[in-house]
């Protein structure tokens, strides 16, 4: 266990080394509590849903492992999300998925859930106090088998998830009424064709088609904002995508909706990092999904690697806290679950913390007189200063595991938890 007078004596050295840089971590530590990062609700059970919990999972996406323990119904995932929340700093929000419904007083289809499905999470979130994001689902059904959904050209398919966007867009301004809090519906369809297609424009004029039908009626964005998310391929769709980043940038723009950047839905030599402040130039708001793509989009934990940092930099750098919004897209089923979602949450606050531990005037102030070699020393030095006694400090102050703590507590949930099930 730390030692808590170690952890507070390592923070007053930290302190004072920042402040010989210009860093205040005192206000960092108040500061940080601003990031907010919605939990996905799919790294519990492997994107499997409560609708047709043992159905496959399809839409090009994989969540590979067999690790034990995964929760069976809505009820375990929140009691997981629970235990998750209590090991990180600071509070975050809940991100669900249309699947997550409560389907135990009878199943309705993806075009006919309303609120009464969901009512359940948005209590849950009202205890928790935390608000909540939501998503449609246009994968794992078989009107999706096709592999086209909003672009298909079957009339009766298109139609029937363009009424899935409607009542998903018509729950998330309930939610974000009820919770008082905006809720993101962040819209991602899985369109797109395996071998190269012909009619790419007849596809994406159905899409846009789709959308403006979908998103006709107005909600107030104090309860609920759109947001639509590319992605460059998937599994048996690696010859286009429908939704590519070009394709929803443009509506993003057009229709003043939100641009969801995932980073497992590039080419491997793009960065979100350099792609956000492109798009608020021109939209008022991004949605990110954080994941670690590991040659393709492996939704890997998130782990403190170069590009979420550059990612939490380009945020912290510029400003922009409140015009982007931070949500984790990742299924890891080859390790602990809830480890997984500790380490990945507690990772991307960190790459935040480090980027509020940056003397940015004094960085910029070099790139402005051309002194690169001394920007580039101070960003070197800068990766090893003490930021880990301040980031133990602040786990201390908000009275969660401090430093690797939490691999016990999470092996002891395992034992008394995961493993009965
Ligand atoms: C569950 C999916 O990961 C998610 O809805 C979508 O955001 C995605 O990233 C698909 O690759
Ligand atoms: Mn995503």
């Amino acid at each position: 266990m730390a030692n808590k007078e170690i952890i507070a004596k390592a923070y007053e050295i930290a302190k004072e080394q920042y402040a010989t840089l210009g860093v205040d971590t005192d206000a960092v530590l108040k500061k940080i509590n601003e990031i907010k990062i919605s939990l996905h609700c799919w790294q519990t059970d492997d994107v499997s849903g409560s609708e047709n919990p043992d159905g496959p999972l399809s839409g090009g996406i994989q969540a590979t492992g067999n690790y034990p323990g995964k929760a069976r119904n809505v009820t375990e995932v929140m009691a997981d999300l629970e235990k998750v929340m209590s090991m990180l700093p600071g509070k975050q929000r809940v991100n669900v998925h249309a699947l997550y419904g409560d389907f135990s007083k009878g199943k309705v289809d993806r075009d006919r859930i309303s609120v009464k499905q969901f009512q359940g999470w948005i209590d849950w979130c009202k205890k928790q106090d935390i608000g909540m994001d939501f998503n449609g689902s246009f994968f794992s059904h078989p009107k999706a088998g096709s592999g086209f959904t909003l672009s298909s050209k079957n009339e009766e398919i298109r139609k029937f998830w363009v009424e899935h966007l409607k009542r998903s867009r018509e729950i998330a301004a309930e939610v974000g009424k009820q919770l008082g809090s905006p809720c993101i519906l962040n819209t991602w369809i899985p369109d797109g064709s395996k071998d190269t297609p012909v009619d790419r424009n007849g596809m994406r004029s159905l899409l846009t088609k789709s959308l403006d039908e979908g998103m006709a009626q107005k909600f107030p964005k104090e309860h609920m904002k759109d947001a639509v998310e590319s992605k460059v391929f998937g599994i048996g769709a690696e010859s286009m995508t429908v939704g590519s980043h070009d394709y929803y940038l443009g509506y993003a723009i057009k229709n003043n909706k939100l641009i969801c950047l995932d980073n497992g839905h590039f080419h491997p030599t793009e960065v979100v990092g350099d792609k956000i402040s492109s798009c608020l130039q021109f939209v008022d708001e991004v949605l990110l999904h954080v994941t670690r793509p590991v040659r393709w989009d492996s939704d890997h934990v998130v782990t403190l690697n170069e590009e979420v940092q550059l990612i939490a930099s380009e945020i912290v750098r510029n400003d922009f806290i409140n015009r982007v919004n931070i949500g984790l897209d990742f299924f890891d089923a080859s390790i602990n679950r809830i480890g997984a979602y500790v380490i990945g949450t507690r990772a991307t606050q960190k790459a935040f913390m480090i980027a509020m531990l940056e003397p940015t005037s004094t960085l910029v102030r070099f790139e402005e007189n051309n002194q690169n070699f001394e920007r580039l020393a101070l960003l070197e030095e800068l990766k090893t200063k003490p930021f880990g006694a301040v980031w133990d400090y602040y786990c201390l102050q908000e009275g969660v595991p401090i430093g690797e703590d939490y691999i016990t507590e999470i092996q002891s949930y395992e034992n008394e938890v995961l493993s009965r099930r």
